[in-house]
């Protein structure tokens, strides 16, 4: 029988603060509250226990909906139905990017054998997408000349998409050779963007995105199109939606199925964002659009919120927030995937990641790079890991 006095201590100091790791379904105490727990697990149960006999309910139930309320993580498991968030979607499919736009920056060489197995952790994590790599002039990103090797060693992986960049047929004809199922190409907004990332125009760009268009047709090999610098370029400023409308437009007709909103140096607020989509929303198909912010600003959830409140469903991130862009001077990382895992877990939608095999990819990558991870839900969760240790 549990004393009074202990209910009472429990009450008045663990309980209402307990936060708790779970991890394969088992549920450790971790905030410093909770350490006093961690050396009375049977105390809480016996509590829990004396309650729900109180209350009439079974133990085990009880137990699982205290940790449930309680545990760290922000899964729900029921959409929100007010009229702020009610029109979310049910399923969001992220587009990792970390292994291509992640480490296209990098100054120090990461080896392939590397970057292959960021991808396959990244793959068990439940991720669907995962952008491998670019077939784009080794002058250019020499972090990515060994493009053919990533490919080579990820062909077996079933289930999964590994889309590349091509910046024009030569990158296209050795991506297919590669084994490339699916490519994606990169115009701009921003004709300063433009040149200084691929070293031509907007308008030279669509006609070379025409041909890697039509031969990948020819192939049945789908195409990604993107545009970058979708609310500001880092040269010319502010960029009107028009001019993204514009190249949206060129990128649909061509036959791009999905068409990628790059907020390439992280200028964006849902002040921008919404007039941008909302005249994108009258050229493109509202489920051919995704979204892809850097969080230079720390504006990219936000941004990612308002864009699936207008209802798209598709979100590029980089797991630990890596990345930037070499020709976008001041552009920082994408936004995290393990931050758009735990919002999009916490509004209640289905994206099939695992958050905790997602911060093992984090972990892995972070580690190789000798660096912090730059996502804030993946430095939270690891400091309760540590302390759940403790
Ligand atoms: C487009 C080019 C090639 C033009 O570069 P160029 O110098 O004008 O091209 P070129 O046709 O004169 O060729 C120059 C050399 O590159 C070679 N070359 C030419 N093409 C290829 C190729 N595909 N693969 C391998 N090699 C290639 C070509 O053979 C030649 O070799 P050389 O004769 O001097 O030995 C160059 O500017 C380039 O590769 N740019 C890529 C830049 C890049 O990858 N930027 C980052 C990706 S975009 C991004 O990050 C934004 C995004 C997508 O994430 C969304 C967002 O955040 O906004």
């Amino acid at each position: 029988m549990i004393a009074a006095r202990q209910i009472s201590r429990l009450k008045s100091t663990a309980a209402p603060k307990l936060m708790t790791t779970v991890i394969g379904g088992v549920a450790t105490a971790s905030s410093s509250p909770a350490k006093a727990l961690n050396k009375e697990p049977l105390l809480l149960r016996e509590f829990l226990n004396h309650k729900s006999k109180l209350l009439g309910i079974n133990h085990n139930d009880r137990l699982a909906g205290y940790f449930s309320t309680y545990h760290y993580s922000s899964n729900i498991h029921h959409r929100p139905t007010n009229k702020v968030l009610g029109n979310l979607p049910g399923y969001v499919k992220i587009v990792e990017v970390g292994p291509r736009d992640g480490l296209q920056n990098e100054k120090e060489t990461v080896p392939a054998s590397v970057k292959v197995q960021l991808i396959k952790i990244l793959v068990s994590s439940g991720l669907s997408v995962v952008e491998a790599t670019s077939f784009v002039s080794p002058k250019w990103v020499p972090q990515l000349a060994d493009a053919k090797d990533v490919m080579d060693a990820i062909r077996n992986i079933q289930g999964v998409r590994f889309p590349v960049l091509t910046p024009n047929l030569k990158g296209f004809e050795a991506a297919v050779a590669a084994g490339a199922k699916e490519v994606a190409i990169f115009a701009s907004a921003s004709e300063s963007f433009s040149k200084s990332n691929i070293n031509c125009s907007i308008e030279d760009s669509l006609t070379r995105y025409r041909d890697v268009a039509s031969a990948a047709k020819e192939l049945s090999i789908p195409v990604r199109g993107y545009i970058s610098c979708v609310v500001g370029c880092p040269v010319e400023g502010v960029v009107p939606p028009s001019k993204v409308a514009y190249v949206a437009k060129q990128l649909l007709d061509m036959g791009c199925f999905e068409i990628s909103l790059g907020d390439t140096i992280g200028v964006g607020t849902p002040g921008t964002v919404i007039p941008m989509l909302e005249d994108l929303i009258h050229v493109v198909p509202i489920d051919k659009l995704a979204v892809h912010f850097h969080d230079t600003y720390g504006q990219a959830l936000s941004n990612i919120l308002t864009s699936l409140q207008m209802g798209i469903s598709t979100v590029d991130s980089s797991v630990s927030g890596l990345g930037g862009c070499p020709y976008a001077k001041g552009a920082s990382g994408n936004v995290a995937t393990e931050d758009v895992v735990y919002m999009l877990n916490g509004l209640g939608i289905e994206t099939n990641v695992d958050l905790e095999k997602l911060m093992l990819a984090g972990d892995f990558i972070c580690k190789h790079l000798g660096r912090p991870s730059s996502s804030k839900t993946a430095i939270a969760l690891s400091s309760k890991r540590v302390e759940s240790k403790l």
